[in-house]
């Protein structure tokens, strides 16, 4: 089974994968693998600098990625520019990465495919079955300056270059609500992972 958990920035998506790991489950995240293609020398990172020029490169040679934020998330052209050039390619290594994963866990095994722009990118058939974890308006913007030390402008345009979560939570198999603390998170988490695999909780 491969479960695809998506959900609006900041929303914990990472956080939940994290705790499915630890579980046994193999994970395969669209987020590093957006990264792993922009590498110096990739293919990927020689259209981006066609497109946005050597502005957005480091000194060294790799992706200025916060400059690149910058600039996407106050310009939906350029946004839509950078997923053409991405997406095409992320999709094909994501289904390279998802085939071999499940070929490891096995029949019984969970293989989560951690992917924020699941619905935007249109990758459902990608996987069987869909988590949206979604949190409170107002949490989600405490925790997203907290953790990319941005401010409520930054923070609100890369919330409002997503869907909405309600769109996603309506659209998914399951919905977790992360607006509270850890321990209740990981409860939940555990819950699903056990009906998701019943035979995990017999081992
Ligand atoms: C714009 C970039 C350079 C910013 O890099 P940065 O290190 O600051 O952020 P990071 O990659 O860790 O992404 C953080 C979060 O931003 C959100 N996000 C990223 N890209 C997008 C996008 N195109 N549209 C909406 N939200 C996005 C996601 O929730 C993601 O989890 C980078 O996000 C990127 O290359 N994005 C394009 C590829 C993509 O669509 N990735 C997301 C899904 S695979
Ligand atoms: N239940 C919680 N209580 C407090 N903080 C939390 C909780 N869940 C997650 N966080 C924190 O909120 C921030 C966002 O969580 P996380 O990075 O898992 O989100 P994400 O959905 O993966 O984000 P992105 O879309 O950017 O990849 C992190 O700093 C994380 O430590």
């Amino acid at each position: 089974m491969i479960l695809g958990v998506t959900g609006g920035i900041a929303s914990g998506k990472s956080t939940v994968v994290a705790l499915l790991a630890d579980l046994g489950a193999q994970v395969v995240s669209a987020d590093q693998l957006s990264r792993d293609l922009v590498e110096p020398g990739q293919p990927a990172l020689a259209a981006l600098v066609r497109r946005f020029g050597e502005t957005i490169l480091n000194p060294d040679g790799t992706l200025d990625r916060k400059g690149l934020g910058s600039l996407v998330f106050a310009d939906s052209e350029a946004r839509r520019d950078l997923e053409a050039i991405l997406h095409p390619a992320i999709a094909e290594l994501s289904r390279r990465c998802l085939h071999q994963a499940a070929q490891q866990v096995g029949s019984d095994g969970l293989v989560v495919y951690e992917a924020p722009l699941l619905y935007e990118a249109g990758a459902e058939d990608r996987v069987d079955r869909v988590l949206t974890v979604t949190v409170a308006e107002e949490v989600q913007l405490q925790r997203l300056m907290a953790r990319d030390q941005c401010d409520a402008v930054a923070a609100q345009q890369r919330i409002d270059a997503q869907m909405p979560q309600e769109e996603k939570a309506r659209r998914a198999d399951y919905v977790l609500d992360n607006s509270a603390d850890f321990p209740a998170l990981k409860s939940k988490v555990h819950q699903l992972f056990y009906q998701l695999c019943p035979h995990a909780a017999q081992l």
